[in-house]
């Protein structure tokens, strides 16, 4: 568990992290979602003591990670793929991060092993792809068995393969009971993975809650609608007071009306319909009209309200 209570982080006066409060719990892969400079990789430095806050503070398991006793066996980090001497293979990379942990050596083969790097073990890392990259930095991560995993970006530059094999790994950490906080910019790819978000804006929480309710909360209710017959089908939806954009391959989005009201209007007024179908909105759609709001506050400036609110949604 790792629990933030009112965390703080200002650089030259202006806040980075400003008064987060949030809990990310075991059995679970918690998406942290925000806009670049948003404060997500401040908070995750936070976390890991590698910046002291300027107020609050954030505990794991009920401890700051300076006083953890071993700390790569409760928490494991990947905040930058490129942190290896490059001169190392890694197997000695892992070795060395183990040995100077006081972690057995039968580790270092068994992360190699779940991470997919066993055959090229004994390379240079210099001649790494990225996704070989973070690969290794995934191992690192899990070298200590830890219950809690916190992850920057991990699947960043990553072909198809990685990320469906990234996806699968963490949702099978997040089975076993562990504790996995996951940044990425790849909305498609939070909505597969996580089951819980915490959003924030401009340092401040924006939302903390399950995917589901996010995406239920936030969606706008949207018809897609095909006929043959647009012109008569358009007047007569928006004379009951629907909204209809044009979308993509000669298909129109209605907004206002239910798929059921739709059909009933066009059945009164015999129009042939050949597509109508709700449809709930993608976390993309959602995290973007949140997070335009949320430019929208930044730019109106300091005194200024929000139109989101900055609390919590759960
Ligand atoms: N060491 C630092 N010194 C001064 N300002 C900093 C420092 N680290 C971060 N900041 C500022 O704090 C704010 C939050 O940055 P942070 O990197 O945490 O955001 P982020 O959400 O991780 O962004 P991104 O998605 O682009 O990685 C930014 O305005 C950034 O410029």
């Amino acid at each position: 568990m790792i629990e933030a209570m009112d965390l703080t982080k200002s650089y030259g006066g202006r806040p980075a992290v400003d008064r987060l409060s949030f809990r990310v719990r075991p059995g679970a892969v918690t998406g942290f979602l925000g806009p670049n400079g948003a404060g997500k990789s401040t908070t995750m430095r936070l976390i890991l003591g590698l910046d002291a806050p300027t107020g609050g503070r954030v505990m794991i398991n009920g401890r700051p990670y300076g006083a953890l006793p071993a700390p790569l066996r409760e928490v494991g980090a990947l905040l930058d793929a490129k942190a290896v001497h490059s001169g190392r293979s890694a197997y000695h990379h892992l070795l060395w991060l183990a040995r100077s942990n006081g972690l057995a050596r039968r580790r270092v083969d068994e992360v190699l092993e779940r991470v997919g790097l066993a055959s090229v073990a004994r390379k240079r890392t210099r001649g790494f792809s990225l996704g070989m990259g973070q690969r290794l930095g995934l191992a690192a991560a899990l070298l200590g068995d830890p219950g809690i995993l916190i992850l920057d970006e991990p699947v960043n530059g990553l072909d198809t393969e990685g990320i469906r094999w990234i996806r699968t790994l963490l949702k099978g950490l997040a089975a076993e009971g562990r504790t996995v906080l996951l940044s990425s910019h790849l909305m498609s790819e939070m909505e597969l993975t996580a089951d819980h978000l915490i959003v924030i804006g401009r340092g401040r929480l924006l939302a903390d809650t399950t995917m589901r309710d996010f995406i239920d909360r936030n969606s706008r209710a949207v018809t897609l609608v095909r006929t043959p017959d647009t012109a008569r089908l358009r007047t007569a939806l928006e004379e009951r007071g629907a909204l209809v954009h044009p979308h993509e391959a000669g298909a129109w989005l209605v907004s206002g009306l239910t798929a059921a009201t739709i059909g009933k209007i066009a059945t009164e007024q015999r129009i042939e319909l050949h597509e109508l179908a709700p449809r709930t909105s993608s976390l993309e759609e959602v995290y973007t009209q949140m997070t335009e709001a949320a430019v929208e506050y930044r730019a109106s400036g300091e005194g200024s309200v929000p139109r989101i609110r900055a609390e919590t949604m759960s």
